[in-house]
């Protein structure tokens, strides 16, 4: 039977890789797949990963009609057995509602990959719904750390290097960038993410419950 999984985890947690490697296992048995994503970082129907691997998707946009796109295939004469959808958080509920119709009235695996919070801890939308609709939720298994070492579970956004909790729910950003960017992520545990303890905050304090070598 077809499923509906989410596979969540914070940023720089390994779901695009898993993507990559859920589309290639299934392509390799052959199964015939679409990858998705919305706002990748590396471009607009660009699918990356960390890790150096990078694939052409399909871009979702705000009118895309997941329901309508795969009858269009159909009607094509090509098969669609499986969807690769990363960055699922972007999606719209009803997007994530098409993929649930898609799942139960024509038999397609939906795989989904997206963080589940934002920068002030709250749902993303598509995440909430993915959340409510999926046959299984799957947490990612090689987690981000805090800088202080303990399992990261929430995403901090910092402007010119201060955390903030104020902004636009989407900005495309990376979790790698300088401290100073104007823009950037890291990954904190919620102890720290309450304190707005980064790992500038916490170099500059000489933190005590520094478990790391913060260098
Ligand atoms: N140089 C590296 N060597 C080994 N693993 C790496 C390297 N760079 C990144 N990674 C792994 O890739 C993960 C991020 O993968 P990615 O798929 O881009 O994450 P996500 O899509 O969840 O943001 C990191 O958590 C880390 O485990
Ligand atoms: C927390 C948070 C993140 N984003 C953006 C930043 C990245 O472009 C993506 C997450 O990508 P990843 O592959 O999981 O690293 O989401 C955002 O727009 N708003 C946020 O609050």
């Amino acid at each position: 039977m077809a499923e509906l999984v989410f596979f969540s985890g914070t940023m720089d947690s390994g779901k695009s890789t898993l993507a990559l490697q859920t589309d290639h296992n299934h392509a390799a048995r052959g199964r015939t797949g679409l990858i998705f994503t919305r706002d990748d970082r590396a471009g607009a129907a660009r699918l990356s990963s960390r890790l150096g691997l990078e694939v052409d998707a399909r871009e979702v946009a705000d009118d895309t009609d997941f329901w309508e796109l795969v009858a269009a295939e159909r009607q094509a004469g090509r098969l669609v057995d499986y969807l690769v959808c990363d960055e699922a958080q972007f999606y719209s509920p009803l997007q994530i509602e098409q993929l649930a119709r898609l799942v139960d009235e024509v038999e397609i695996d939906v795989f989904a990959f997206g963080i589940t919070t934002d920068f002030r801890t709250r749902l993303f939308p598509g995440a909430a719904r993915l959340f409510e609709l999926a046959d299984r939720i799957e947490e990612l298994q090689v987690p981000a750390l805090c800088w202080c070492g303990a399992r990261g579970t929430h995403n901090a956004r910092t402007v010119g290097g201060v955390m903030v909790l104020e902004g636009d729910q989407v900005v495309v950003g990376d979790v790698a960038g300088a401290p100073e960017a104007q823009v950037a992520y890291e990954v904190l545990c919620r102890r720290h993410h309450m304190r707005r303890m980064t790992t500038d905050v916490a170099r500059r304090q000489g933190s005590g419950d520094a478990l790391l070598d913060l260098g």
